[in-house]
C-alpha cells in the first residue's frame, strides 16, 4: 500500500500540495481527481520520489521510494508519456529499463504483447501516435510485474477501444491484489473504473472515500414521477408529508422518499403512473459540486468580444480576473 502523511510542496510562493495525508490500498482502484492545477502530478511525482517533498513524506509499503531495491518491480508508473528517448525502438526503450531493474529480457515480449505493441515494437518511438506511446508507458509500468501500480491521466490520446481496454486492465490489476492509483480529468470513465476516491483542490485534500459516498454525500439524488393526474398525485403526496416539486416537462420531483415508498403510495390511491424513476447524480456533476471552489482556471462560455469588452489587454473586472487564463482552459 502507498501511505501518505503530510505531504506538501512548495513552488516559490506556490504551495501546490498542503498538508495532503491519506492511503491508498491493494485490492481496489483508487481515482486521483482535482481540478487542473490541483496538483495531482506533483502528488505523484512525490510518491515517486522524483520531486522532493517540502514537509511530510510517502511510504511505500513501509519504505522510500528510494530506499526500494529494484524499484520497477515495487511500483509501476506511468506520469508522462512523452518521456521516451525517441530514437529508440519501443522494444530497445524497454530492454534499457528491464537491464537497470533486474528484469529478465523475456518480459519485455509479455508486456508488449500485454498492450499489444508487438508488431511495432522495432520502430522508433519518435514516430509513435499519443496513444501508442501511452501503452508504450503503461508497458513500462507493468515491465517488472509491480504490485503496485500509478497512472497518471492513461487514458490519454486514446482511442474508444484503448479506453476501454485500459479500463479492463486496472480492473483486473486490482483484481489481483494489486495497488492501482490512477489520475484521470475523464469523470465517466472514472465513474466505470475507480472503487474508491482521493479528491484533490489547491493542493488540500477535499475526499477521500468510496465512488458510491462521495456521489451520494456531493449530489442531489430524488424520485422523478410523471403521472396524467399529478394534482391528485401531488394532494396524496403532501397528505403524506411528502414535498414534491413540479419540475420541467409535466415532472414531479421528491427529495427524501424513496421510489418503493412513493409508488405504492400511488398504487393505493389508484393513481397512473408513467415514470418513477430515482435520479442519482453523475460522478461529474458530484465532482464540480465539491470542487467548485477550488477551481483556479475558470474559462468562459462566451467568447470576450472586442466590441463590447474593456478592449484587448484592458484588465479584466470580472470575478476571479488575477488567475484567469482564458478560455484555453489553464493547464501548466
Ligand atoms: N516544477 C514546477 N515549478 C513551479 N510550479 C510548479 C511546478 N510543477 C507544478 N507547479 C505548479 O504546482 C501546481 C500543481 O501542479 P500539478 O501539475 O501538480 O497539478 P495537476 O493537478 O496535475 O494539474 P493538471 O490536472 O492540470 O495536470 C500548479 O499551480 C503548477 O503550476
Amino acid at each position: 500500500m502507498i501511505e501518505v502523511t503530510g505531504l506538501s510542496k512548495r513552488y516559490g510562493p506556490k504551495l501546490a500540495v498542503d498538508d495532503l495525508t491519506f492511503q491508498v490500498r491493494p485490492g481496489i482502484v483508487t481515482g486521483f481527481l482535482g481540478p487542473n492545477g490541483a496538483g495531482k502530478s506533483t502528488t505523484m511525482r512525490m510518491m515517486l520520489d522524483l520531486d522532493r517533498p517540502t514537509a511530510g513524506a510517502v511510504r511505500i509499503d513501509g519504505r522510500r521510494y528510494t530506499d526500494l531495491k529494484d524499484p520497477l518491480t515495487h511500483v509501476g508508473a506511468l506520469l508522462d508519456a512523452k518521456a521516451l528517448h525517441g530514437g529508440r525502438s519501443a522494444y530497445h526503450h524497454l530492454l534499457c529499463l528491464a537491464q537497470s531493474n533486474g528484469i529478465p529480457a523475456s518480459r519485455v515480449g509479455e508486456v508488449l504483447d500485454t498492450v499489444g505493441l508487438t508488431a511495432v515494437a522495432k520502430k522508433r518511438s519518435k514516430g509513435f501516435s499519443l496513444g501508442m506511446g501511452q501503452r508504450l508507458g503503461i508497458a513500462g509500468a507493468l515491465l517488472g510485474d509491480p504490485q503496485i501500480l500509478m497512472f497518471d491521466e492513461p487514458v490519454n490520446g486514446l482511442d474508444p477501444e484503448g479506453i476501454h481496454w485500459i479500463r479492463n486492465l486496472m480492473k483486473s490489476l486490482a483484481s489481483q491484489g494489486r495497488t492501482v492509483f490512477v489520475s484521470s480529468h475523464l469523470m465517466s470513465e472514472m465513474a466505470l473504473t475507480a472503487d474508491h476516491l482521493v479528491v484533490i483542490g489547491q493542493g488540500r485534500l477535499l475526499a477521500d472515500t468510496s465512488m458510491a459516498d462521495f456521489i451520494r454525500t456531493n449530489s442531489r439524488s430524488y424520485v422523478r414521477l410523471r403521472s396524467p393526474q399529478q394534482e391528485r398525485l401531488r394532494d396524496v403526496l403532501h397528505q403524506a408529508g411528502i414535498t414534491a416539486v413540479t419540475a420541467g416537462n409535466g415532472t414531479l420531483e421528491v427529495d427524501g422518499a424513496g421510489s418503493e415508498q412513493l409508488g405504492e403510495l400511488a398504487a393505493r390511491h389508484q393513481l397512473v403512473l408513467h415514470e418513477l424513476s430515482p435520479q442519482q447524480a453523475s460522478l461529474e456533476e458530484a465532482f464540480m459540486q465539491l470542487t467548485a471552489g477550488s477551481v483556479e482556471y475558470h474559462a468562459h462560455t462566451e467568447p470576450a468580444s472586442p466590441a463590447s469588452g474593456p478592449g484587448w489587454g484592458a484588465p479584466r473586472t470580472d470575478s476571479g480576473a488575477s488567475e484567469d487564463r482564458g478560455s484555453t482552459g489553464g493547464g501548466n
